[in-house]
């Protein structure tokens, strides 16, 4: 970083820069998601594991380190086995650098720069490098009670621009950052030196954690999703030592220590890290610098001639620090997390491979300056008395020939003297010339480089060309998934519809069906009123008839007791006239026989007439309930009523479903809908963006064109002007070698540094070009691929919602249908029992009646026979007794009286078998009456 006037250095073996591997525990996050960890360390051995899978397959990468730091390592073990002795050597003034490398949040600031500050001059178990750097020097220097000037300064380089955080202008007044930048400037001897850098004189180790603390907090730092405090700039801080010493010839002397401790940017996955806009650019700057400091190992680790320092300005900086005469460390630092393994595997290539970085480190020393000015005023002296002896000639004697001598040599001395002037002259054309040519390959060598690096970069843009093309074909895959399905799904939905329109037939068939049963229902109703009105009118005339058979029975029976009565009145009258009325007894008695005559014949029709009457009435009866026991059926009321019920229900129930199966097929069809329109605009999208990558693209291979043809041309160009220069110089220098090539030099350098301007601005031009178009495809891929995200959530929310609605309709559809279907089976198992049991019924009811009018009709012929076989007796007896009363009128009165009690014997029985008989018929005519009334109002449950 600074020039130093090396009076004496002690030289060094070439020395391999120490690289240190650290890996950090996992974060509090991936302990929590239980992230897999694919990195093992062994300290020990100073070996690193990195396990990658890839598919079944587990493959290990070894890497060996200086020394390697594992998740449990702590700061002070870090610090003690590998920064200590390089803060030593610093103390014993080596230049040493202290390079923190790594992704972003892999423990860079935490290792330089540590977790908390120091407390109360105690340093706290997890202060960093800085911090303890500072004390050891402090301590030791204090130790050995040496005379020491510390000085430190802070740089910070931000999107390639340097700025001095420990600039002197007031911070809380100064928000143009722009007046903090200050600037790089060749020092004419192959190094470099920063113009307006600060450097603070410090007295002890707080001082140094005070600046830091200060200065931390103006550093570039930002929150990205891997690290909430990510330092988005590269941060030098460095600590100068002047130390006042003795050198083995006891001379005094002043050892220049210089330890600089850099916190590097983490490296960042762009997209990993979520960086958009600038901060994608401030990404994009910071990789190019770590691509650069990449670039620049390379080049040490394979001894190319050409190291491109001059890429980067952190590379400028440090451009003494690797390879130079600075011992040089860098820290590694990785994460064990499974998330970072193609990063982490990056680190430990890029830390694997600077190990063979070699250097070879000096002691920077001076003398004493006391003792320089002792010898130079010495050296005064002489040449003051020198001079005086000069000025007083006279007072000195000089011998001729020693004179001449004087002469002599003065003239050689003269003559040395120019052509010393001419070599160093001509020496001096010779570097120039020299440097030219140097620079020019250095150009050549350059171009070369970003020749590759575009054509990288144009591999690169392809690749994604191709990527993007591939995913355009698995979008187009998707897409046409997608169709496939919307096809099946529509497809379904005919299906669906047609289940539907069939079940809605079936629905109104079923319909009708009910109607008609309905209709069935209602006019076996209206004959089962009718029924009951003839049931009640054939009852009421039952009755009636009944009434009048009881009336025409009793009737009967007192007119046979009044006859009876008149007989028996006739008889005594006989009897007792019988003296008087001898003569005219025979006529009487003949006249008694005719109107007896005729009154059994009236009895006997009468009952044939009451036979035929209850026969007719039987008959109808009967008739009427074998023509009606058919349709006669109580228990149907009530049936036909539940039925009536359920029926009504089956029909609400299967308008419901039907209604439900409308708004079902509504709401697939809008899923539908939605679906086919989010499809469609993701197709578009897509087009749209598959245009925007093929106008990109074109534009990109355009610019790269050009780029190519112009750098071409103007290589060919320089080559030629080059030659045509050199063929000049040639010729001019063969005439007038001394004028020529002071112009020769001038023209060359003039058209050389125009040529080189002119590459200069053009590939500036092209690579900023080329690195915006770079920037917008990547912003355009990553929005679209937000887009894209979006699209394929909403379609999936759609369809599966899609899914959840047709699954939850189709089983409250199934649902609905199987209770129609329970209750339609529950319907007709009640119709089938309740038409069995009417049945039965009806055939119990058909046989009772038969029985109750065979009994009656029974009865009532036995009645009529009684009464036949009654009136048969009683006129065989009347005849015997008109005969024996006619044979014994012409015999004796006295048998008159015999004659008397045989008729009374007669007519006593006869009036107690009409009486019997009127009470038999009475108690049958009750036991019908009770019997129907039964029938009617139990079995058939007809209210009276
Ligand atoms: N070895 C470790 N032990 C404990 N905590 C650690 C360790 N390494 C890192 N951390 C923690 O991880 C977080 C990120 O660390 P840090 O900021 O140092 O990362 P970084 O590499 O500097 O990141 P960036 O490059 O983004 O600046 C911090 O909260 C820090 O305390």
């Amino acid at each position: 970083m600074e020039g130093f006037d090396m009076k004496c250095g002690e030289k060094l073996e070439g020395v391999n820069v120490q690289v240190v591997l650290r890996c950090r525990p996992l974060s509090e996050e991936d302990e929590i998601s239980r992230t897999p960890t694919v990195v093992t360390c062994d300290e020990l051995k100073g070996e690193v594991l990195a396990i990658r899978s890839i598919g079944n397959k587990q493959t290990e990468r070894a890497f060996v380190f200086d020394k390697v730091f594992g998740p449990t390592s702590q700061q002070v073990d870090l610090f003690t086995q590998s920064i200590s002795p390089l803060v030593s050597d610093v103390l014993e003034g080596f230049h040493c650098t202290i390079f923190a490398y790594g992704q972003t949040a892999t423990g860079k600031t935490y290792t330089m720069e540590g977790g908390k500050m120091a407390n109360n001059g105690e340093l706290h178990s997890d202060a960093g490098v800085i911090q303890r750097s500072a004390q050891k020097c402090f301590e030791e220097l204090e130790a050995k009670r040496a005379k020491y000037i510390m000085k430190v300064s802070f740089l910070e380089i931000y999107n390639e621009e340097i700025t001095d955080l420990l600039s002197s202008k007031k911070w809380e007044f100064l928000d143009d950052k722009s007046t903090r930048r200050i600037t790089l400037m060749e020092d004419g001897k192959g190094g470099v030196f920063v113009r307006g850098m600060e450097e603070d004189i410090v007295y002890s180790a707080d001082e140094i954690y005070k600046i830091l603390d200060n200065a931390t907090t103006r550093r570039h730092s930002t929150a990205n999703l891997l690290n909430k405090h990510s330092s988005r700039s590269h941060s030098i801080f460095s600590i100068t030592i002047h130390i006042k010493d003795i050198s083995r010839e006891g001379q005094e002397i002043i050892k220049i220590g210089k330890l600089n401790l850099v916190d590097l940017a983490g490296s960042v996955n762009i997209l990993r890290s979520g960086a958009r806009e600038g901060r994608a650019r401030e990404a994009g700057e910071i990789n190019k610098s770590l691509l650069t400091l990449g670039r620049v190992i390379n080049a040490l680790v394979d001894e190319s001639s050409h190291v491109p320092y001059r890429d980067s300005k952190l590379t400028r900086l440090l451009r003494n620090s690797l390879g130079g005469k600075t011992k040089a460390c860098i820290i590694a630092t990785i994460s064990p997390s499974i998330h970072c393994l193609e990063e982490t595997l990056c680190t430990l290539d890029y830390a694997h491979r600077a190990r063979n970085i070699k250097s070879k480190p000096e002691i920077n020393q001076k003398i004493m300056e006391s003792t320089m000015m002792k010898d130079l005023n010495y050296e005064i002296d002489r040449l003051k008395k020198e001079l005086n002896a000069t000025n007083e000639k006279n007072s000195i004697h000089i011998s001729r020939d020693c004179f001449l001598q004087e002469d002599e040599k003065k003239a050689i001395a003269e003559k040395m003297e120019r052509i010393e002037l001419k070599l160093k002259f001509k020496d001096k054309q010779l570097i120039v010339l020299q440097e030219l040519y140097d620079s020019q390959q250095y150009l050549t060598a350059d171009l070369i480089e970003e020749l590759d690096h575009n054509q990288i970069k144009l591999e690169g843009s392809e690749k994604m060309v191709l990527d993007q093309e591939e995913k355009y074909q698995k979008a187009k895959c998707v897409i046409r998934e997608n169709e496939r399905l919307i096809m099946k799904l529509q497809h379904s939905e005919r299906e669906l519809v047609e289940h539907a329109q069939s079940l809605r037939s079936e629905l109104e068939f079923n319909d009708a069906d009910i109607s008609s049963l309905l209709c069935k229902i209602e006019h076996k109703c209206n004959i089962e009123e009718r029924n009951q009105i003839i049931l009640q009118r054939f009852q009421s005339h039952l009755t009636q008839q009944l009434h009048i058979l009881l009336k025409i029975v009793s009737t009967s029976v007192m007119e046979q007791e009044n006859h009876l009565q008149e007989i028996e009145d006739e008889m005594h009258s006989f009897v007792c006239g019988k003296a008087m009325v001898t003569r005219e007894y025979k006529g009487w008695v003949e006249k008694l026989k005719d109107l007896y005559c005729s009154g059994i014949t009236t009895l006997d029709g009468l009952a044939g007439e009451l036979d035929q009457n209850s026969q007719l009435t039987f008959g109808k009866f009967y008739s009427q309930v074998l023509t009606h026991s058919t349709y006669v059926d109580d228990c149907l009321r009530g049936i036909t009523f539940e039925a009536d019920n359920l029926l009504k229900e089956l029909q609400t129930d299967f308008s419901n479903q039907i209604f439900k199966l409308n708004v079902f097929g509504q709401l697939q069809h809008e899923g539908h809908q939605r679906t086919a329109e989010a499809t469609r605009s993701i197709s578009n999208t897509f087009i749209n963006f598959l245009h925007m990558l093929d106008v990109h693209a074109s534009r990109l291979s355009k610019i790269l064109e050009e780029t190519q043809i112009v750098e071409d041309q103007q290589l060919s160009n320089l080559e030629r002007k080059f030659e045509e220069c050199a063929a000049n110089e040639d010729k001019q220098l063969l005439e007038k070698v001394v004028e020529m090539l002071t112009s020769s030099n001038a023209l060359q350098r003039k058209q050389v540094q125009k040529a080189i301007d002119a590459l200069r601005q053009n590939a500036h031009e092209r690579t900023s070009n080329l690195q915006k178009e770079v920037s917008k495809a990547q912003n355009f891929t990553s929005l679209i691929k937000e887009q894209w995200r979006f699209y394929i959530e909403e379609t999936e929310r759609h369809y599966l919602g899609n899914v959840a609605a047709v699954e939850s309709r189709r089983c409250s559809l199934e649902e609905g249908l199987n209770d129609c279907f329970e209750k339609t089976e529950m319907g007709s198992l009640l119709w089938e029992n309740s038409w069995d049991f009417r049945v039965s019924l009806g055939k119990e009811t058909i046989t009772l009646m038969e029985s109750i009018v065979r009994n009656g009709i029974e009865a009532n012929q036995k009645i009529r026979a009684d009464i036949s076989s009654g009136a048969t007796t009683a006129l065989e007896n009347l005849d015997a007794g008109v005969k024996a009363l006619q044979s014994s009128i012409d015999c004796s009165l006295e048998s008159d009286h015999d004659a008397w009690e045989k008729i009374n014997s007669i007519i006593v029985p006869s009036r107690r078998e009409q009486s019997d008989l009127k009470s038999r018929h009475c108690d049958r005519i009750l036991e019908i009456k009770e019997c129907v009334d039964k029938c009617v109002k139990h079995e058939y449950m007809v209210s009276v």
